[in-house]
Formats: structure tokens, sequence, C-alpha cells
């Protein structure tokens, strides 16, 4: 379970969270809320790889000194090195991350002929796949996934939807978050949408 308390966050004057407090209860939670509204930063928050200015987050009751290590996010937001190929940050991130090579996640998103095109030349689709599968393949506890779905062609939507059926089996007290605009598949396997 995954609790906010007291957030508040803001870039320069605009203010996102005010003294802000939630707390995920569901398993599966799909957040949705109007564009702008602060999603895509709420789950870097979470993720701590943005900062708030004030507000505790709460995982299964313990606040995490190193988020990363049990927090696994995908996200347009997060950069990648655009002149390295897909397998290149793969590798990377899977020898930085002590991860086996995802060859199943590579094979079940059909990404195994892109593998050798650099992350700029890539499709919107197929750089949203090699987000998913960096955010996958560290089987963490707690998934962050930002918007999962957009782009995605059918085939791969539902083979993510039935990859994140299972993904909690083995995780006592793991999480799934997603954002997402159109939520139906996604409710449809399980998941609670929630407002902000
Ligand atoms: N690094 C930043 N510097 C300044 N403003 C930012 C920054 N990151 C986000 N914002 C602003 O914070 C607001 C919330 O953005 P965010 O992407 O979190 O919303 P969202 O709910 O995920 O939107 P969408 O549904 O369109 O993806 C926006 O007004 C955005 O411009």
């Amino acid at each position: 379970m995954i609790e906010v308390i007291g957030l508040h966050k803001q870039f320069a004057d605009n203010i996102l969270y005010k003294d802000y407090s939630i707390c995920f209860t569901a398993p599966r939670v799909c957040i949705e809320a109007p564009n702008g509204q602060g999603k895509t930063t709420l789950l870097m928050m979470l993720a701590g790889l943005e900062q708030a200015q004030r507000g505790q987050v709460f995982f299964s009751g313990k606040v995490l000194s190193e988020p990363y290590k049990q927090v696994a996010i995908a996200s347009d937001r997060i950069a990648l090195p655009e002149f390295l190929t897909a397998k290149q940050i793969i590798n990377l991130s899977a020898k930085a991350l002590s991860c086996h090579w995802p060859m199943g996640l590579i094979d079940g998103f059909n990404f195994t002929e892109f593998l050798n095109t650099r992350f700029d030349a890539l499709s919107s689709g197929n750089q949203k796949k090699c987000q998913l599968i960096l955010a996958l393949m560290r089987d963490a506890p707690y998934l962050l996934l930002d918007e999962p779905s957009a782009a995605l062609d059918q085939t791969s939507i539902q083979y993510l939807l039935d990859l994140l059926d299972k993904y909690l089996v083995d995780k006592a007290h793991g999480q799934i978050i997603i954002t997402c605009h159109e939520p139906a598949p996604f409710i449809e396997h399980g998941f609670e949408c929630m407002p902000l």
C-alpha cells in the first residue's frame, strides 16, 4: 500500500499539490485525472525521481530511503540516452541494476527487430515498449506505469495486461499504479480507478 501524506509540490508559482494526502489501497490502481493535473509528477515523486517541497510517502507503512531499489517506473518524463540503441540502453540498465537480460519481455513485446535501433529513431510505440521493458525487467514490488498503453498496438496492450495480471503473484506487499486516459481494458483486468 502506498500512502502520501501532506504533499506540497509546485513548479515556480504553479501549485500542483497543497497539503495533499491520498492512500492507494487496491493492489492495482489506475489514476484518472485531466491533463496537467499532476499525475506524472506524482508518479515521479513516488519513485523518488522528483522532489516535493513537503510531504512523506509510505510504502507498506515505511519510508524508503532508496526508493529506486524497490520502485520501478516507466514514464516519458524519464530521459533516456537517445544516441544509444535500445539494446545498449537495456544492457546498461541490466548491468547497473543486476537484472537478467529480459528475453521474455523483448519477445513478448515483439521488440527483437528494434534492438539495434537508436532510441531517438524508434517510433513512439517502440519507445514506450523500451521504457516498459526497462521497468518490468526489474521485477520490483512497486511498479509505476505512466500511460502504459499510449501508442501501443493492440497485441502489445494484451501482452501487457496479461503480464500485469500475474505481476503481483509473488509480491505479497507489492502494488501497481498506472495513469491512463483510456482505463477500460485495465478496469476489465482488475484495476481500481481513482481520481487524484
Ligand atoms: N519540470 C517541470 N518544470 C515546470 N513545470 C512542470 C515540470 N514538470 C511538470 N510541470 C507542470 O506541472 C503540471 C502537471 O504536469 P504533469 O505532467 O504531472 O500532469 P499530468 O496530469 O501527468 O498531465 P497529462 O495527463 O497531460 O500527462 C503541468 O502544468 C506541467 O507543465
